[in-house]
């Protein structure tokens, strides 16, 4: 008989009401001590232990607590410190961890980017010049921590050597197997020492297994779980895999350890199942309700396919959720305005872990011993099926009569850019912003106020109006040439147009971690999305009202809105995707319509969506192409189409952007120009484009000489004739006075280079 427990791979950190964020935020600020942040987060963390023991679960992850960022708590658990940081040596202090993820006033934060296909960014390790060492076994300490304090003796988990080196950076693909060499006694001294203190199961994270790993790589992976295998023999090691099915199937679940965790939710695990079977003898760990979507899970369906996974294992079979419940909100029950239907059919963490339990009891105990739960999950689909939110006929009919030319501009682009030029009348080298400015606390707090009834709505509009018009004439001060109206009536770029747009609902603490302390609040798809009513058009008109300088429209574009919402699961993602980008495409020709001659349509969540599987690729690609293009192909061909991307990883997706026909891109790069550069000099690319000039996410004020640096080093590649000057991304999260310095250093970099542009054609 298969044993069968029940497990979880990591819970959000944040905190119900992100008590996390707060205090960390405090911190920073200087408004608490180390030791108040210790205290504060100690309750958050053990609190959340307890929690997963009462929901019966019986493999709960100690070690999944981070002060900012797992992958980072890996590096300095290997004493990896960039040596501008000056690090000597021994245990890391808090302020110097923080200073590797967030900059400091002398040296520039580690570089950060997006925790594989999901809204996580982690900090990248830099291994170059480092002497790797053990600072201290961070999931002894958490192991401890529960046991003494809960009594529950729990699994450490931590991030495996093959995913740790591939994430890092700072070394020669030729070294990976020093690396790994340099490595593999680390890792068994921290897994020794957690044999030695009693603990049984361990979790390794290796979810780089989920994409295309050469021959070589999987002869290394082998060798490096061959020498912990032999040195911590007892010790019961589950490789946890997640977000895809496993590329090499066969060769992950050779290696030898005790337990394979698969993701059953995406990718086609079961097939793979079905026609490889299962190692004998070990722990298959089955991940089968969704980690990184809200909805309730189908108890019967997941039932019947965990009663066909079973037959595969002889040993224990593992219920736990797809990946760490890090990517979707803490608790529903706080949610007190949300249409019962819909809410009844949500599951945030703690609703996962019960579906767990469910589950685990149902295949313990047999199916009639869940029978309620299963006919009420059966239930609570069929009325959100029946009801209103899925029936709109018109929008089904509009996306089936669409043909070519609805997704085709006019004219090519060396035609529009010469009648867009002959409108816009802009400089060489124009400058310009990615779209939002500070959001203050005054901003913010005053939308809190609105939203509490203590002012009215008017109250508010004028408020964002004084918002505007305040930057407005700042931008005006500081010289840019074209301007933004900054965003101010928008929480975040996302959920706003959740608020706005029919199908979606949004929810009132249902808050993820993006990066560091900030996170964001993913609004759900419910039904078939369609267009309300204009958007953006009051706020950008009203900017433009006020300046003869071109206001940009702002929108966030189809395939960012798909990925950085809950989309609901019963129709194709694609068939969402093309209904949001129908609804923008009437906000495109609203704004146009209203005189407003630039549009930038934002997609920060394109590559992010990339399948890791390179297959699975293309098809994607196409759909984000063809959603974009019918966004934005409708307008006339003197209206300037923007987008903008904040990463530079062009490789495989070149072709892709080049297609969106976009006149203009924007994309983050000052943290990774070399990168960038090798793409363009493999590539010609025509249109205009804009190379972040500096890095928003660090309160640090860049040079000037640093800011003329990067665009010099961009022009080297790219026609001044095609190039525009702007940050790297969005100012939100800046403040004011950072917002005014740093621009202002960017137009006069840009003034300066200008003139000598002009000076050498004259
Ligand atoms: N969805 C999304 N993903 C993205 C980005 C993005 O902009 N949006 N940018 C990239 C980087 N990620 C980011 C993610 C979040 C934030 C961010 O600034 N988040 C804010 C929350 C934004 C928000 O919704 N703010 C609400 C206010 C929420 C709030 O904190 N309210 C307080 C009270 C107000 C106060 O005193 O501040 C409360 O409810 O208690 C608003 O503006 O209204 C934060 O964590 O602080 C920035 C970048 C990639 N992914
Ligand atoms: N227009 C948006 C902004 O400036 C783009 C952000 S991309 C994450 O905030
Ligand atoms: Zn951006």
């Amino acid at each position: 008989m298969t044993k069968v427990i029940s497990s979880n791979l990591g819970y959000p950190r944040i905190g119900e009401k992100r008590e996390w964020k707060q205090a960390l935020e405090l911190y920073w600020n200087k408004s608490i001590t180390e030791q108040e942040l210790g205290v504060r987060t100690d309750k958050i963390r053990l609190n959340n232990i307890k929690k997963q023991q009462d929901k019966g679960i019986d493999l709960i992850p100690v070690g999944d607590f981070s002060f900012y960022d797992h992958v980072l708590d890996t590096s300095i658990m290997f004493g990896i410190v960039p040596s501008r940081f000056h690090y000597e040596g021994g245990k890391i202090d808090l302020d110097t961890y923080f200073a590797i993820a967030r900059g400091n006033k002398d040296a520039v934060a580690s570089k950060m980017t997006k925790w594989f296909n999901t809204n996580y960014h982690y900090i990248v390790p830099e291994l170059k010049n480092v002497t790797p060492e053990i600072t201290e076994n961070l999931p002894l300490k958490y192991y401890k921590e529960a046991k003494s304090k809960l009594g529950v003796d729990g699994k450490p988990i931590f991030l495996g050597p093959l995913t740790f080196l591939k994430l890092s950076q700072g070394y020669e693909e030729e070294d990976l197997s020093d690396l790994i060499d340099t490595f593999t006694p680390l890792y068994i001294t921290i897994l020794q020492e957690l044999e030695e203190s009693g603990v049984s199961w361990v979790q390794v994270d290796e979810p780089i297994f989920g994409m295309n790993l050469s021959e070589y790589e999987l002869e290394l992976t082998h060798k490096v779980y061959q020498s912990i295998r032999q040195a911590v023999p007892s010790l019961k090691i589950i490789i946890q895999t997640y977000f895809e099915s496993v590329t090499n199937y066969q060769s992950v679940c050779d290696l030898p350890v005790d337990g394979i965790g698969l993701d059953f939710v995406h990718g086609d695990t079961f097939s793979l199942l079905k026609k490889y079977g299962f190692p004998k003898g070990k722990v298959l760990a089955a991940g089968v309700v969704d980690g990184r979507n809200v909805w309730r899970a189908n108890v019967e369906q997941k039932l019947s396919l965990l009663e066909e996974i079973v037959r595969y294992s002889d040993n224990t079979l593992i219920v736990q959720p797809s990946c760490s419940l890090l990517h979707v909100p803490v608790s529903k029950t706080l949610e007190n305005e949300i249409d019962p239907i819909i809410l009844d059919r949500l599951s945030f963490a703690d609703e996962r872990l019960e579906e767990i339990a469910i589950l685990t009891k149902g295949l313990r105990t047999g199916r009639s011993s869940i029978r309620n739960e299963i006919i009420e999950s059966n239930r609570s689909l069929h009325r959100v099926k029946e009801s209103s939110y899925r029936e709109n006929q018109n929008i089904k009919d509009e996306i089936t009569s669409l043909s070519e030319a609805d997704f085709t501009r006019t004219l090519p682009f060396s035609e529009r850019i010469k009648e867009q030029r002959k409108q816009l009348g802009l400089p060489l080298l124009p400058t310009t912003t990615i779209g939002s400015l500070p959001q203050t606390q005054e901003v913010r707090q005053t939308r809190i106020k609105w939203r509490n009834g203590e002012i009215s709505g008017q109250q508010y509009d004028q408020f964002i109006q004084q918002s505007i018009q305040k930057w407005i004439s700042i931008q005006q001060d500081i010289g840019l040439d074209v301007f933004v109206h900054g965003e101010f009536e928008r929480t975040d770029m996302v959920e706003y147009f959740g608020e706005k747009l029919k199908g979606f609902i949004v929810t009132k603490y249902g808050w993820v971690q993006s990066y560091g302390s900030r996170c964001v609040k993913p609004p759900l798809i419910v039904g078939d999305v369609s267009f309300k009513n204009p958007m953006t058009v009051k706020e950008t008109i009203y900017a433009q009202s006020l300046t003869d300088k071109p206001v940009k429209g702002m929108l966030t574009g189809p395939i960012t809105i798909l990925n950085w919402s809950f989309v609901y699961e019963d129709v194709p993602r694609f068939t969402v995707l093309n209904q949001i980008a129908l609804a923008l495409r009437k906000e495109v020709e609203a704004l146009e319509g209203h005189g407003i001659n630039i549009i930038q349509v934002d997609e920060p969540a394109l590559r992010e969506g990339l399948p890791l599987d390179r297959d699975k690729q293309p098809a994607y690609l196409d759909a984000a192409v063809y959603a974009f293009r019918l966004a934005t192909s409708s307008v006339k061909t003197e209206t300037q189409i923007h987008t903008h991307m904040c990463y530079s990883d062009f490789k495989n997706i070149f072709n892709a952007i080049d297609n969106l026909d976009a006149d203009v891109i924007s994309i983050e790069t000052s943290k990774s120009h070399g990168e960038l550069i090798a793409t363009f000099e493999e590539n010609t690319y025509e249109k205009e484009i804009g190379l972040g000039v500096y890095d928003i996410h660090s309160p640090r004020i860049p040079s000037l000489s640093e800011v003329k640096q990067n665009i010099n080093r961009a022009l080297q590649i790219i026609s001044p004739q095609q190039f525009w000057i702007n940050p790297d991304c969005g100012l939100k999260t800046r403040k004011e006075a950072e917002t005014v310095d740093a621009l202002k250093l960017m137009v006069q970099a840009a003034e300066e280079i200008r003139e000598s542009y002009i000076a050498f054609q004259q």
